[in-house]
């Protein structure tokens, strides 16, 4: 009997929709024929990749609606977010359909008269994916698409929790002339999918978002093969708010940045460090805001903060609250749940921390949720030093007027990505992704195809 897989809704715990796990054997054998398909795939001209990414484009923008509804429906964001997920996910397609035509090789000089060497790039091969459930769609299609620009085949596995995305996407593709070897979805549970993926010889690259503890995993079972690794990791990016900052413009930015999905984005600000003598008012003009915003079903035109994702999730946000008041914090807001296990929801209050320790749990693990606590700082120096106390570096931002404070901070903040009074810098055309414990590799940008190709030296004696 083939295993089932049951998608939720996390906004009220029904059931959306019923699949079925593929078999190891059927995964397998799907490996292989997208590993067959490479050789054809590769072959077509570039601006033959291009054409049939922009179809796949303009296809998934004519189904923007359902798609967007799709989104909320199994992962919970609200419906406007969800079609932001969808332009957002349409813009990596777009970009590589473009960067396809500029995969350019280079000649360079001999040393001997008598000698001609060239540089090209070629596309690795077969590319094996695992996404996570918080951008179902942007995750599958920032990988996909620069993988068949550059001529690889690319085969992914999508989070549990929210299948019917990538299902959906990819279906789509087929629809306009993308060959089904070519694009593939295998579906069953992460560790059985991550052993075969990582095992397989003819996969010759992985291409990972999710938490760190499965990207180190992953990185350690593909050694076997020696295959290219993306790791697109967690996060526990800091907000420090220096003593001249517009605090209208720190607040806003904050409070969409901190909010979107409910926290449930790596690159979700998890502290902020505000300067001591700005500290009280910035505090008050955060929770203001933060009290205005609506928790609920997605689908609610007036919510901004939906469900989390599961009760594992739920938990990790409540243990970290309940450490920072066992330490003495204050909750100057929020501190409020909506759950019932079950029906299998759980919804958590908005919520700011106060007056909390720097060594409480949530100043150091990535929290996933609509929770940030506000620490205080006198110097710059410690500021830093507080925000890169962290085993994590993919995105940091910070606010200020003062250009001098400005390239010092962001010079010094060991982070992949730094917003600068912005605090919504992603995008299909700037490299994504962290260091240290937040991954390896990037991903978006010119950057972003580099990962799917090899190069290739040739010299030629004349
Ligand atoms: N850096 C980024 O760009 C980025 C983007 C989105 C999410 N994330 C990170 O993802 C995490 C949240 O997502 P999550 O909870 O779904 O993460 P997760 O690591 O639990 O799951 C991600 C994916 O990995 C699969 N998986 C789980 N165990 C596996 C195993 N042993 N082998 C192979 N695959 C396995 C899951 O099925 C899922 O598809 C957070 O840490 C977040 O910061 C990072
Ligand atoms: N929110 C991120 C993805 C990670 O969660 C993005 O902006 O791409």
């Amino acid at each position: 009997m083939a295993q089932l897989v049951y998608v939720n809704n996390p906004a009220n715990g029904e059931l959306i929709h019923t699949l079925q796990y593929d078999s190891e054997e059927a995964i397998v054998s799907k490996v292989e024929s997208a590993a067959a398909a490479f050789s054809s795939w590769k072959q077509r001209s570039a601006h033959e990749r291009a054409q049939l990414l922009n179809s796949w484009a303009k296809c998934i923008r004519e189904n923007r609606q359902e798609i967007g509804e799709l989104i909320t429906l199994e992962n919970g964001k609200p419906l406007p977010e969800a079609l932001g997920e969808v332009d957002y996910a349409v813009s990596y397609i777009d970009w590589y359909a473009e960067e396809a035509k500029r995969i350019y090789g280079r000649t360079v000089p001999a040393h001997v008269p008598n000698k001609r060497i060239t540089v090209t790039k070629e596309p690795i091969g077969l590319v094996a994916a695992i996404t996570p459930w918080n951008f179902p769609a942007a995750m599958m299609t920032r990988k996909a698409a620069p993988a068949l620009a550059a001529g690889c085949t690319f085969i992914v596995k999508p989070a549990e929790e929210t299948p019917l995305t990538t299902i959906r996407l990819i279906e789509l593709a087929h629809s306009v002339g993308i060959p089904e070897d070519a694009l593939q979805y295998v579906l069953n549970e992460g560790p059985i999918v991550g052993e075969i993926f990582t095992s397989h010889k003819a996969i010759r690259k992985i291409t990972f978002t999710g938490s760190t503890p499965v990207g180190k995993l992953l990185m350690e079972q593909s050694a076997q093969t020696v295959k290219h690794v993306t790791m697109e990791l967690g996060g526990h990016a800091p907000i420090i708010v220096a003593k001249d900052a517009d605090l209208n413009v720190a607040v806003e930015q904050t409070v969409t940045a901190k909010f979107r999905n409910a926290g449930q984005t790596c690159v979700s600000p998890n502290r902020l460090i505000v300067h001591e003598e700005i500290a009280e008012e910035f505090t008050k003009l955060l929770v203001d805001k933060v009290q205005t915003l609506k928790v609920g079903n997605g689908f609610d035109p007036d919510v901004n903060v939906g469900p989390i994702i599961n009760k594992k999730g739920f938990i990790k946000i409540k243990e970290q609250i309940e450490d920072a008041v066992n330490r003495g914090a204050t909750l100057a807001c929020g501190n409020g749940y909506d759950i019932d296990d079950e029906k299998g929801y759980y919804f958590v209050l908005p919520t700011v921390i106060t007056d909390i320790p720097l060594d409480a749990k949530i100043m150091h693990e990535e929290t996933f949720g609509p929770v940030i606590p506000v620490v205080t700082f006198t110097t710059l120096e410690e500021a830093v030093t507080i925000a890169n106390d962290s085993p994590y570096g993919l995105a940091a931002y910070f606010f200020t007027e003062n250009y001098k404070d400005g390239l010092y901070l962001s010079e010094n903040l060991q982070y992949g990505i730094i917003g600068w009074n912005d605090g919504a810098p992603s995008g299909a055309h700037i490299p994504f992704g962290g260091m240290k414990d937040s991954g390896v590799g990037r991903e978006g940008g010119s950057e972003g195809i580099e990962p799917y190709l090899e190069t290739k030296y040739l010299s030629v004696g004349v």
